[in-house]
């Protein structure tokens, strides 16, 4: 009877000081901590009637420990479940995605333009191979691009981004999500078309400064999992994305204002995309094959074809000389 407990707190008076006390309760502490923001985002529903029916004005002993539990963890930027309820609030001015955007047949016609190009114009990366179309910048980080018209093939897409996007803001009811002004006031004038075999993608990136602040996306051939991470947690290997957005063939997305400007996008170097309705922000209007659907109906797998995608953007300011140093009249 005397033996366990009594020689247990022996040893604890003997060896163990304060400080060593302090330690694990301090330590006890932080495990406690990191446990319950563990929790707390697993538990937070992702879909937007949930998130709608949040208070409003949360208790402020609720905001005061938020705020002690991302000092501790030294996190400045959201969580994963802060950042989903902005972009919520935020999305209708963040994104638009259109399905079907284009027809079979022009999908067809833009992939054999693509291919009928000269081979001079591709430039082949490690991780993918590219072609640059119209204004163009001369070197990487430039602010200002040298003019040049988009062949017809490109400029057909362009308009139609335009047309678009200016239905977007016309669109009372609100069925197109967002208001991509930057193509409805300008046609795009530059496409980068980006060619991705099954394995190869592109790493998390803000796009440069030489473009005004959306992005207009054709993609061809197979669908693609674009992620997203806030720029201030930033992007690795190891890092989960705030949320995706699953672009389908023949798809239109915008990206434009928060995502384009407060979220570093990129795509991941696998084979299939394993996707799940919690973090695909337009699960609803991705039309997703029944066939490519778990029981449940809330995960997929999707094995990746060759996708290539046409990238219409807005140069910001296009410089007076033409490509030979030369000023335009
Ligand atoms: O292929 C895509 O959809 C994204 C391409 C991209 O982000 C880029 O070229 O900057
Ligand atoms: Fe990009």
């Amino acid at each position: 009877m005397s033996g366990m407990p009594f020689r247990y707190l022996h040893f604890v008076n003997a060896r163990i000081d304060p400080l060593l006390f302090v330690s694990i309760g301090v330590a006890g502490f932080l495990l406690h901590q990191r446990e319950r923001l563990a929790t707390s985002r697993r538990a937070v529903p992702l879909n937007g009637d949930e998130r709608l029916r949040r208070p409003l004005l949360l208790p402020i002993h609720t905001l005061i420990m938020r705020k002690a539990e991302r000092w501790w963890q030294g996190v400045k930027a959201p969580t994963r479940a802060e950042a989903l309820y902005t972009i919520m609030l935020q999305g209708p001015a963040s994104y638009c995605y259109i399905p079907n955007f284009i027809t079979s047949a022009d999908e067809t016609r833009l992939l054999n333009k693509v291919y009928q190009a000269p081979q001079s114009k591709w430039v082949t990366l490690s991780n993918r191979r590219l072609q640059n179309w119209g204004a163009t910048t001369p070197k990487e980080g430039s602010t200002t691009a040298i003019a040049h018209p988009l062949p017809d093939w490109l400029n057909t897409t362009a308009i139609s981004i335009r047309n678009t996007a200016i239905e977007c803001m016309n669109d009372t009811n609100n069925t197109t999500k967002g208001i991509p002004r930057v193509f409805a006031e300008t046609t795009p004038n530059n496409c980068l078309i980006n060619e991705y075999l099954p394995g190869q993608g592109i790493m998390p990136h803000l796009d440069g400064p030489a473009f005004k602040s959306a992005v207009s996306t054709v993609t061809l051939g197979s669908h693609c999992v674009l992620d997203f991470y806030h720029k201030d947690k930033g992007a690795g290997r190891d890092v989960d994305p705030d949320f995706s957005l699953l672009l389908q063939p023949r798809s239109l997305v915008i990206i434009h204002d928060d995502l384009y400007n407060n979220y570093l996008h990129g795509i991941k170097e696998v084979v299939q995309d394993a996707v799940q309705k919690s973090s695909i922000l337009n699960w609803a209007d991705a039309g997703m094959d029944t066939d490519e659907l778990t029981s449940t109906g809330e995960t997929a797998i999707l094995l990746r074809e060759t996708r290539v995608s046409l990238t219409f953007r807005v140069a910001a300011k296009l410089s007076k000389l033409n490509l030979f140093g030369k000023r335009r009249e």
